[in-house]
């Protein structure tokens, strides 16, 4: 450290130059001194904090505050588990990526599951996989798996009949398949509009309607919908996607206002970026698969946090959840609130990303 500049921390420093050259050489010298009485003052007055801070009441309390705290938390997880412990638990989308990973937290948490996907013998290495697991103290059960494509209604009806039969009813059912887009729109071809939202909005709309009439005979149940943060905010080059995200946002949003009166709870969650294949898996503007992994995805949430952050969102009964990192949890407030600055950083994205016929 440079001593001049520790001169307006020495109040108390008396300045007397000594007689010609000795003159700095006395001031170095005095300026040094008052500096290491100053310190061994800041390290005195530390150590009587950290004193005070012992020997009071303030670490015990400080202590005590955390540990209530991690209490809170872990009754609130074990709360959380019970709610879907013995649960019927319907999962589309079970083969890959999210779905995958809810499946193994509901079954580790003990819920009876019905896995759904396109892929039947996906399905069934997931349910021996899960059979196989004994990571858990609580008694688990053997899935049952229903094989179905989202974007066939015809399907989703005989699907709907098919899971009542396993266990008689459904409890949870996590609407979490889905596909991703990328594309101009000017380029894209209305049949890939279609099948995004077949996939994203009709087929999940057509699953819940179909086994919404159980669970109001019961007057019990949870809807699940796994939307986007895109489902709040659009992005460039996410049209098809973004539009049926957000379709999915406001019709789950109506749904809990009119199942209200019947005790059946609807949670729609966001999330931002999740490490899954979900880029691999996107269709382009021409109907074929992008097959990359972007690095926005790669570098995404795990998959296996989100999904107990799912578990945790259906034990605490809530309404919506946002499960995204800071920018895009702003980005949200930022349409609201400032829309004009939030399309004009849209506009400067999409003209930093545009690349002909690629995006
Ligand atoms: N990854 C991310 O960054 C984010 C993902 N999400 C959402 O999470 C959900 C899960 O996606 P994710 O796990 O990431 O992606 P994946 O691509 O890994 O998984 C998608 C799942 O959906 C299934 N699926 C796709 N199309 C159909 C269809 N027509 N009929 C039945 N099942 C279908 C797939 O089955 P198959 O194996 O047969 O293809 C697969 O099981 C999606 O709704 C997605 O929008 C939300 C925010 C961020
Ligand atoms: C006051 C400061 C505000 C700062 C806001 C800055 C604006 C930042 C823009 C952020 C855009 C975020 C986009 C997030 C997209 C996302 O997380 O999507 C999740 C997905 O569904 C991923 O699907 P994809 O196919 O696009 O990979």
């Amino acid at each position: 450290m440079d001593p001049l500049n520790l001169v307006p921390y020495l109040p108390r420093a008396e300045w007397s130059l000594g007689p010609g050259d000795q003159g700095w050489l006395t001031m170095l010298g005095q300026v040094l001194k008052e500096y290491q009485t100053c310190t061994r003052r800041r390290s005195l007055l530390r150590a009587r904090v950290m004193d005070f801070v012992t020997s009071t009441a303030i670490l015990p309390l400080l202590l005590g505050c955390v540990g209530v705290c991690s209490l809170f938390k872990l009754l609130q997880w074990l709360r959380t588990r019970a709610c879907v412990r013995n649960a019927v638990v319907v999962i589309t989308g079970a083969t890959s990526g999210l779905g995958r990973e809810c499946a193994r937290v509901f079954h580790a948490a003990g819920a009876k599951l019905v896995l759904c996907g396109r892929n039947a013998e996906a399905l069934e290495e997931l349910t021996r996989e899960l059979a196989a697991s004994r990571a858990t103290k609580v008694q688990t059960h053997k899935p049952y798996t229903v094989t179905f494509d989202l974007t066939d209604p015809g399907a989703i009806v005989g699907a709907a009949a098919e899971i009542l039969q396993c266990f008689g009813y459904v409890d949870v059912l996590i609407n979490n398949a889905g596909i991703s887009y990328r594309g101009t729109i000017v380029d894209t071809n209305l049949d890939v509009d279609r099948r995004v939202m077949e996939t994203n909005y009709f087929g999940p709309v057509a699953l819940t309607k179909a086994l919404l009439p159980s669970m109001i005979r019961r007057r019990q149940g949870h809807v699940v919908a796994i939307s986007s943060i895109q489902g709040k905010i659009s992005v460039p080059f996410r049209s098809a996607y973004a539009a049926s995200k957000h379709a999915t946002q406001a019709f789950f949003d109506c749904l809990r206002a009119e199942v209200e009166r019947h005790d059946i709870e609807v949670t729609v969650v966001s999330p931002g970026y999740i490490q899954t294949s979900l880029s691999l898996n996107a269709v382009t503007a021409d109907g074929s698969k992008y097959g990359v992994m972007d690095e926005t995805t790669a570098q995404g949430r795990s998959p296996s946090q989100v999904a107990r952050d799912v578990l945790a969102a259906v034990g605490k009964k809530k309404k919506d959840v946002v499960l995204a990192d800071v920018a895009p949890s702003l980005a949200v407030y930022l349409r609201t609130l400032a829309p004009r600055l939030f399309f004009s950083l849209m506009a400067s994205r999409a003209r930093k990303e545009w690349k002909p016929k690629r995006c």
